[in-house]
């Protein structure tokens, strides 16, 4: 077999060390407590672990909305940890698609109207249009959120995401809210968006059984990355089992 490409294979986060104290008054919650981990480019990753591992705090944190404690969080070489706010914004804007378990869609903007306003701001974005046929709603770009499904729903803020070609796809929980069947159309999105885009794509999950559709699995716990598994063989995510 082939090697794979210097560019395929190398990490594109490196964190180490990364710990995040929350103080609320007198109380001190250590929500990561020495991280290691390194996200390969273009890799789909699963990050697994028990309420109050640390999950939401690192992606955040990857996703430049807060920074650690203490520790590194280098995007491709660059440190994050001491970006400023300015450069930490840019960073989001430039590089970062997010996707939550809620949809955030504006009510009131058809599907094409909510990923549009993505992609006016952005440097070199793809069309509304193609961003959300790349999620299968070519046949629904004028509808209103209230005239989707929670899963096509989901799927147009997948696609406001995706539209301004970030390098890095964050998803927090993004099949939280739906059933299973509803699910895996959002998980085969994201697949396809992972595999066709290039996007590092990360995505929280409490479903263990979707990790089988990463590349690798990232287990946490008690604010740490206790596992790393590589999947030699990734299934379909019409055969996750929910
Ligand atoms: N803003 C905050 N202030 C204080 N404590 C916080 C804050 N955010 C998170 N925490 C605490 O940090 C710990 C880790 O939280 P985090 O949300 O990262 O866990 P998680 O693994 O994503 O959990 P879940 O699966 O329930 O979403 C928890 O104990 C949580 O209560």
């Amino acid at each position: 077999m082939e090697p794979e490409p210097a560019s395929k294979t190398s990490a594109i986060f490196e964190i180490t060390g990364v710990t995040k104290i929350y103080q609320t008054g007198e109380v001190e919650v250590r929500a990561l407590n020495g991280v290691e981990l390194k996200l390969q480019r273009g890799e789909m990753a699963v990050l697994l672990g028990p309420s109050g591992s640390g999950k939401s705090t690192l992606l955040n944190i990857i996703g430049g909305l807060d920074r650690p404690t203490s520790g590194s969080v280098k995007f491709k070489g660059e440190e994050l940890a001491a970006a400023s706010d300015r450069e930490l914004t840019l960073y989001r804007r430039n590089h970062v698609g997010f996707v939550f378990q809620f949809y955030n869609l504006i009510p009131s903007l058809t599907a094409w109207e909510n990923v549009a306003l993505i992609t006016e701001v952005a440097t070199s974005p793809m069309s509304p249009a193609d961003a959300l046929a790349l999620v299968g709603l070519e046949n629904r770009m004028h509808h209103f959120p209230a005239q989707l499904s929670g899963g096509e729903q989901q799927r147009v803020a997948i696609a406001r995401a995706i539209a301004k070609r970030p390098e890095v796809l964050l998803c927090d929980e993004p099949t939280g809210a739906l059933d299973s069947a509803t699910g895996i159309i959002v998980l085969e999105a994201l697949a396809r968006v992972n595999a066709e885009t290039g996007a590092t794509t990360a995505i929280i999950t409490h479903n263990a059984g979707i990790r089988k559709i990463a590349h690798r699995v990232y287990s946490f716990l008690d604010g740490r990355i206790a596992s790393c598994v590589v999947n030699e063989v990734r299934i379909q995510p019409s055969e996750v089992s929910w």
